[in-house]
């Protein structure tokens, strides 16, 4: 490709400036590595050099190994595509040559590229500078020595929290811990880069290799208690995903039998990961993620963003505070609208919370904090709204209400002004159906708690147009949330796919599963909680209401659990009131609450459903899958539909708006793992059982006859019918 290589520049000083270029991350593709080895042998051969600078190009040193190159392992099972950098290159080119050779680092240096950095004599970095080992969320290990390395570099401790959390740390941190040797201005990076090279050549300064080094190590009893304990945390943090026991391991070869041997076990394990479901399924979450970004007919229309600097909120209940705290944690002034003061003071205080939260979990500096607070300012009127950019709606779930505050905000705000709802079960097109500005009525569905939770649901209409999308996109990506454009119908993507969910858990419930066996299989299949203990987060009444809405909009494919109602009746409301599924008193997790089977009994007893009259038998496999192939039946609606852009965008809905785990790909991804035709036998064979609930949708159907995968392309018929 043009303008992918690598360079070499020698100087009168007798330093090769190496650099690669392969822009915008300058990851290291196949060509770069083999640049690099044909750049580092020549440097080492010719006379005229003496030491070496190692660069990235355009503020960037290296984003690391290209992931492409995952992807093509994943679809073709060859491992051996992918090139020894680790010995080859980074030992024998770099770290044991006879000349020494100096990182110059800018603007981040992650993976493979940190890797390169502590392959080469010294670092030197611009302020700033990102530094991390982030492998471990592509569900592999680093693979150029890293896992050797770092620990050799800023201790044990430090270097297994930076590779198993996938935290990065900023260069000023680095030097602290030894990572980096000198922090200098972009303007000097180069100069003072060469001249520790040729210190260094001239042993000026030491000439440091890390896979030597063991200062930093401790005892060998040290290090084992450390790797025990974060043995032990990572069973908890990360039960299905192997890569991270993979990794402790690693790193204990190298510390009892040494960095070298460790080298070699860490490429061995590392080819393993490569080929695992973990790695599959996060590669793929990867750039899926990064495909919600091109949206057809809007991103590639050549529009081109308009600032929003001012928006305004209406409503600060939950919400609506929730969402006025991500704007102004991104400095975005925000008008929060009550319809009277002891509201607006409440919503207020609940901002303030947030944000105050924030600080005293130490992800928010003080300052900030205040900084933040002071782009906030609540408002009883529209007086105010004539220069507001966005107005974002977030009252409580009133048709009426909803017309009424459009027709007025119409009024009061600019005719460039973004019209967003936060609704997320009312129909779009009623919303905005009292204004003549249905080009701008856009939803911008955020999940709760809006300030914490990644994902932005966008939810057009036929008439939204693209640069209120585009502009609505570009305000998610600056309050650090995933956008994802989807079209407009009941539940828009995410919900309406997780609807039989919980349904199909009720419904499981009602054929004499018992409640708790199906919420810890579910927390087991990777969902941070099951999904009763779920319902009682969320408190009983969305269940009710949205049960209602589901209801009338996709009748037959409904479950009318009389379990909740009882519960309510009861004086049970969930975690709001201490009592649901679950006991939950404060500071203590939430215990199963035995004093719930006779509900239960009287609920079954109502809903009539177990086949003659006993409890069904099911696996813990068969429990997973009636709960979910029901989920996936309603995503190939949503792809028949054309509700979302592509298959990949329901994966990163699923898996940032509703915790599905992400180490299986998101729920389409997973499904094409575990076969369209077994999940549309299965739920062939369960309509067959237990009702219509589970008949399986006709894209099901057909993908699985065709044996078609759920995520290739839809045909030409269904794209006509395409909601976007
Ligand atoms: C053997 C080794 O140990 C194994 C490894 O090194 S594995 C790789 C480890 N590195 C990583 O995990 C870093 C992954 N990248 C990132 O986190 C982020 O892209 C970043 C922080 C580098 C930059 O973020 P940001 O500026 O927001 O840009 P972002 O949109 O994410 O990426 C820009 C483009 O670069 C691509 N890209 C980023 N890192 C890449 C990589 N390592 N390989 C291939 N492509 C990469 C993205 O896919 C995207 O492409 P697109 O424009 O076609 O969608």
């Amino acid at each position: 490709m043009a303008g992918v290589n690598v360079t070499m520049e020698v100087g009168n000083d007798a330093v090769a400036v190496i650099t690669i270029c392969n822009p915008p991350v300058n990851a290291l593709a196949i060509p770069i590595i083999a640049g690099l080895k044909e750049k580092f042998d020549e440097a080492m051969r010719r006379d005229d050099v003496k030491a070496i600078v190692l660069t990235g190009k355009g503020g960037r040193f290296s984003g690391g190994f290209d992931i492409n190159v995952f992807e093509t392992v994943h679809k073709t099972g060859d491992v051996s595509v992918m090139p020894d950098v680790s010995v080859e290159l980074v030992v024998n080119t770099m770290e044991d040559a006879k000349k020494p050779a100096v990182a110059a680092i800018q603007g981040l240096a992650l993976g493979g590229g940190l890797e390169l950095t502590m392959g080469c004599h010294a670092r030197i970095s611009t302020p700033k500078a990102q530094l991390g080992l982030p492998e471990l969320t592509l569900g592999v290990i680093p693979g150029f020595g890293g896992t050797q390395r770092l620990p050799r570099l800023v201790g044990l401790s430090k270097a297994i929290e930076m590779m198993l959390l996938s935290k990065p740390i900023m260069s000023e941190e680095g030097k602290k811990l030894g990572l980096i040797d000198a922090i200098v201005s972009s303007e000097e990076l180069l100069r003072v880069s060469r001249q520790w090279a040729l210190d260094i050549a001239e042993r000026r300064k030491p000439w440091m290799r890390s896979l030597h080094m063991t200062e930093k190590l401790g005892s060998l009893s040290e290090a084992r208690e450390i790797l025990k304990v974060a043995r032990q945390q990572a069973k908890q943090t990360a039960p299905n995903m192997p890569q991270h026991q993979a990794c402790l391991d690693v790193i204990e070869e190298g510390v009892i039998h040494g960095g070298y041997n460790g080298v070699l076990k860490e490429a061995k394990i590392f080819k393993e990961l490569v080929l695992s479901d973990t790695s599959r399924g996060l590669v793929h979450v990867f750039f899926a993620q990064r495909a919600t970004s091109k949206v057809p007919n809007v991103t590639d229309l050549g529009l081109k963003p308009r600032p929003v600097k001012k928006v305004a909120v209406i409503g600060g209940g939950l919400m609506g505070s929730g969402i006025a705290t991500s704007l102004i944690l991104s400095n975005i002034f925000v008008l929060l609208k009550e319809v009277n003061s002891e509201y607006l003071l409440r919503g207020i205080k609940l901002i303030e919370e947030n944000v105050r939260g924030l600080v005293a979990r130490r992800k928010l500096a003080k300052d900030k904090a205040d900084k933040a607070l002071s782009m906030l300012k609540g408002v009883l009127d529209y007086s105010e709204f004539k220069d507001v950019d966005m107005v974002i709606e977030a009252v409580i779930e009133s048709i009426p209400l909803k017309q009424k505050i459009f027709i007025e905000v119409e009024k009061a705000c600019p005719p460039h002004c973004i019209l967003a709802t936060n609704t997320s079960t009312i129909d779009l097109n009623k919303v905005g159906e009292k204004t003549s500005s249905q080009d701008r009525i856009i939803g911008a569905h955020f999940f709760s708690p809006a300030h914490v939770m990644p994902l932005l649901e966008i939810v057009r209409t036929e008439k939204t147009s693209a640069q209120i999308i585009l502009d609505l996109m570009t305000v998610g990506k600056i309050i650090k949330k995933v956008p994802v454009v989807v079209g407009n119908c009941t539940g828009f993507a995410v919900n309406r796919t997780f609807f039989p969910y919980t349904q199909a858990a009720h419904m499981l419930l009602h054929l004499g599963v018992d409640v708790f066996r199906i919420d810890r299989l579910i927390s087991s299949f990777g969902l941070p909680m099951g999904p009763f203990q779920l319902q009682d987060l969320a408190g009983y009444g969305v269940f009710l209401a949205v049960g209602k809405e589901f209801a009338n909009a996709f009748p037959g494919r409904t479950f009318l659990s009389p379990l909740v109602e009882l519960l309510v009746k009861s004086g049970r409301n969930g975690k709001n009131n201490g009592k649901g599924y679950y006991l939950y008193d404060k500071g203590s997790k939430p215990k199963p609450d035995p004093s719930i089977v006779p509900i239960i009994e009287e609920s079954r007893q109502i809903a009539n459903i177990l086949p003659a009259g006993k409890p069904i038998s099911v696996t813990d496999q068969e429990i997973v899958e009636m709960i979910l192939f029901p989920v996936v039946n309603e995503a190939c609606r949503v792809l028949e539909e054309g509700v979302v852009v592509r298959a990949s965008d329901l994966d990163i809905a699923s898996v940032l708006g509703m915790s599905f785990p992400s180490y299986r790909g998101g729920i389409v991804f997973w499904a094409d793992t575990v076969g369209p035709k077994h999940i549309y036998a299965s739920l062939k064979k369960w309509s067959e059982l237990y009702g219509s609930f589970f008949t399986p949708s006709k894209f099901l159907e057909e993908r699985a006859m065709k044996g078609l995968l759920l995520s290739a392309p839809a045909s030409p018929s269904s794209a006509s019918r395409s909601r976007l």
